[in-house]
């Protein structure tokens, strides 16, 4: 079974505002993207990397997977992220086992990749995650505070999320019959439509931290010197 490492990197990148999309924006000399397409490259468990880039800026993204040999596609990304994802599942086979990953995330280690792989080894779905270092709180319709949820329970999820790419892609097929949910992650699709479906967690860091405003590029730019 082959293992492809597909990233995720066809969003605009609005909320950083930079006229550019993120994953094209450079911290520590390279672009969010290059750091990305480095990790997985020199992960001895991926054998093939799918580049998903904004449309209009797939000529950048094949100068800077053009070094790295496991890149095997560069395809263009849709309108949302999970379109995206669908997209990418659309141009593998099934005999695969798929990490997805978002390109604005250019800190993530190799520890963390391993440990995914690990744990598809005995389930068919795995996500990365952290706790709160916060108290995370509800909010009431008028926006004050509701409830204060057991923080023991409570993870932030990260990526990369890994999955045997035909559980994914059934669980995307019925999220696309569903109009009621726009999914912003992969792991909450699979546990939302085959709920039979195990999703193990594996340890993520705050340093896998996804660039989300310009702030988020001072703080990678920090860790990745
Ligand atoms: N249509 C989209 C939207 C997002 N993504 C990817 O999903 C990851 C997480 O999305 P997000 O941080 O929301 O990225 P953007 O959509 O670019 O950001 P914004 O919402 O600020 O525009 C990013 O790597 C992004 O490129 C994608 O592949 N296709
Ligand atoms: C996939 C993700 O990074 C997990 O935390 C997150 O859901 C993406 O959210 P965004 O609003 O699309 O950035």
């Amino acid at each position: 079974m082959r293992t492809v490492a597909v990233l995720l990197a066809g969003g605009v990148g609005s909320r950083v505002g930079a006229g550019l999309p993120k994953q094209l924006l450079e911290v520590a000399g390279k672009p969010l993207l290059a750091h990305c397409l480095a990790t997985f490259d020199a992960h001895p468990g991926i054998d093939e990397i799918v580049v998903m880039m904004v449309p209009t800026h797939l000529e950048a993204a094949r100068e800077l997977a053009a070094p790295h040999a496991k890149v095997t596609a560069v395809l263009p990304g849709a309108e949302s992220r999970d379109a995206t994802t669908r997209a990418a599942l659309a141009a593998l086979g099934d005999d695969v086992l798929v990490l997805l990953h978002d390109a604005a995330r250019p800190l993530l280690d190799a520890a963390t990749i391993t440990a995914c792989l690990s744990a598809l080894a005995d389930h068919d779905a795995v996500t990365v995650a952290i706790a709160s270092a916060d108290t995370v709180i509800t909010t009431a319709a008028d926006g004050s505070m509701d409830q204060t949820p057991d923080r023991a329970g409570l993870r932030r999820l990260q990526t990369p999320q890994g999955f045997r790419a035909p559980v994914i892609r059934r669980a995307h097929e019925l999220a696309l019959a569903d109009p009621r949910f726009v999914p912003t992650d992969d792991a909450t699709v699979v546990r939302r439509y085959l709920p039979e479906v195990t999703v193990a967690v594996v340890e993520g860091s705050e340093r896998n931290l996804k660039v989300t405003t310009a702030l988020d590029l001072v703080i990678a730019e920090q860790l990745l010197r």
